[in-house]
């Protein structure tokens, strides 16, 4: 079960993910979020600790020179693509920085699971979100989950991630209605918006592995 923290933007949130033993590690470079860093932040938060879970930059739309600002000070394992990316642009980007590639895809009915199909030759991983509800400032992070029960027995054509509306409370239940090999939080693991709560990543943590 791999296990991803999203949103991470202090020493108190990287530790505690750290600590609890997280597998991926996400850092928000986009600026409207509750959880944005500047590379610069990013990059000290990631020297805190040599090696450990891999480092997710998480994007929106972003250009080329977004994206290098990025790696020139913060290395990252996976480059996750959250906004309108298409086929296209994944393969660009996955062949210009020659980091591996997560897609992220909202999903609200069956339908929207076709798209799979389109990207898995040009990504290493897909990320499947709730799509934003109405009126939402943010294409995720919402607290919003999908009904799970659309992944049942679905063949996803690459490693994949369920998030939306995890909790501690609702993860082992959601890894055992979707099938997923591995889950992404955000707001769950939050005191307030944007704020991570070490007790929580580790009831998370604990919950999902249990599950
Ligand atoms: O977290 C954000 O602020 C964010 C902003 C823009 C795009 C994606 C974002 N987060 C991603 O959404 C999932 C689900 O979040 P939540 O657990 O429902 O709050 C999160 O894991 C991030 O990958």
């Amino acid at each position: 079960m791999i296990v991803k923290i999203c949103g991470i933007k202090d020493a108190i949130g990287f530790d505690a993910a750290l600590a609890s033993g997280a597998d991926l590690l996400g850092f928000v470079f986009f600026p409207a979020s509750p959880r944005a860093v500047t590379p610069a932040e990013a990059g000290a938060l990631s020297r805190r600790h040599a090696g450990g879970p891999g480092r997710v930059g998480l994007f929106v739309d972003p250009t080329d020179a977004a994206i290098a600002s990025v790696l020139d000070v913060c290395p990252l394992d996976l480059i996750q693509l959250h906004g309108e990316e298409d086929p296209a642009r994944c393969a660009a980007v996955r062949a210009r920085f020659g980091v591996p590639v997560m897609k992220a895809l909202g999903i609200a009915e069956a339908a929207d699971l076709d798209a799979l199909a389109g990207f898995a030759p040009v990504v290493d991983r897909f990320l499947l979100d709730a799509k934003p509800p109405p009126g939402a400032a943010l294409p995720g992070g919402n607290a919003a989950p999908f009904d799970w029960g659309l992944m049942a027995g679905r063949d996803v054509p690459k490693p994949w991630l369920l998030a939306g509306g995890l909790t501690p409370a609702n993860v082992a239940e959601a890894i055992r209605a979707s099938g997923a090999p591995g889950v992404d939080v955000s707001s769950g693991v939050e005191r307030a918006r944007g704020v991570k709560d070490p007790r929580l990543i580790a009831d998370f943590i604990r919950a999902a592995r249990a599950g």
